[in-house]
């Protein structure tokens, strides 16, 4: 891999780095901040993986969330992948909601899309096995993300035991399956077949999850997509039939941007230092 960008940050580094992907079949960027702890000799630090939304890239959370900050109090490593497959050779959509920008963190296996899309094996298998090889780290991982990266974050970690420490969301789509942008996304990377689309759904997996790891929750009040897309009542109830542990926090106010998640991802990033140092 070859670091493409390079800047100081709150006594550390925030990076670029660019690498080819064989699991998505092109080049990819990622970015990775590494607190000021990741300079002593030896030194081998957590990660906690953030995925971001719809139309976002590597650049989103990193630019706009304010986390480095709280990183380098904790000395926990971030990982932002992009959201999809890149390049000319990789096949798009009209819209923002399918194709470049919307990977919905599946492995399609309908046509034009199962070749390159396959984010959920990217960000689950491919990515970490590399910043493993590659950088400071152990491996202790946490996992979170905004919209589309919630419900990726809330998929990975359900559909792992053991594999991450702790999971959280911003406004994430809980329940794609039931709602427009889902039903879209996963009508054209899955096919027709809806129960294939269940292996890519918290509110389905919670159902029968494995390992109880608790899922923490953030919801802007006055975000756009709150009942038409997010719906976090529906994982809420499967949460609660299951036993399976989740606190929701409702913030009045708060819509669906950045700025709502630069509100709160001190809190998040807090909750994410404590399990992995625990
Ligand atoms: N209204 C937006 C919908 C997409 C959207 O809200 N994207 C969120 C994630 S679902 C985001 O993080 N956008 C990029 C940003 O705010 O930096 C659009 O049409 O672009």
């Amino acid at each position: 891999m070859e670091r493409i960008e390079h800047r100081a940050c709150f006594g550390g580094w925030q990076d670029v780095y660019r690498h080819r992907s064989q699991v998505l079949g092109c080049t990819m960027d990622f970015a990775v901040y590494l607190p000021p702890q990741a300079d002593g000799p030896g030194a081998r630090l957590p990660v906690l993986y953030w995925l971001s939304g719809l139309t976002c890239n590597e650049q989103n959370f990193i630019t706009k969330a304010g986390a480095q900050r709280y990183a380098a109090e904790h000395g926990v490593i971030l990982v932002a992948p992009d959201t999809s497959p890149r390049g000319d050779d990789v096949p798009d959509a009209e819209g923002y909601d399918l194709g470049k920008g919307a990977g919905f963190y599946v492995n399609a296996t309908a046509q034009p899309w199962a070749r390159h899309y396959r984010m959920y094996d990217y960000v689950v298998h491919e990515l970490p096995a590399l910043v493993e090889a590659e950088l400071p780290v152990d491996d202790r991982r946490s996992i979170s993300g905004h919209s589309m990266g919630g419900h990726g974050a809330l998929v990975a970690a359900l559909r792992n035991p053991g594999r991450y420490r702790s999971v959280s969301a911003f406004s994430p789509i809980v329940a794609p399956t039931q709602v427009p942008w889902g039903e879209k996304a996963f009508g054209a990377y899955l096919g027709p077949d809806r129960e294939a689309w269940k292996a890519y759904d918290a509110t389905e997996l919670v159902k029968s999850a494995p390992e109880k790891l608790p899922l923490l929750i953030d919801q802007g009040g006055g975000d756009e997509f709150l009942d038409t897309q997010l719906r976090p009542q529906l994982l809420q109830a499967a949460a609660e039939a299951a036993g399976h542990p989740l606190t929701l926090r409702m913030r009045p106010g708060y819509d669906h941007s950045y700025y709502f998640i630069a509100s709160f991802v001190g809190e998040h990033l807090a909750h994410h230092a404590r399990a992995l140092q625990a």
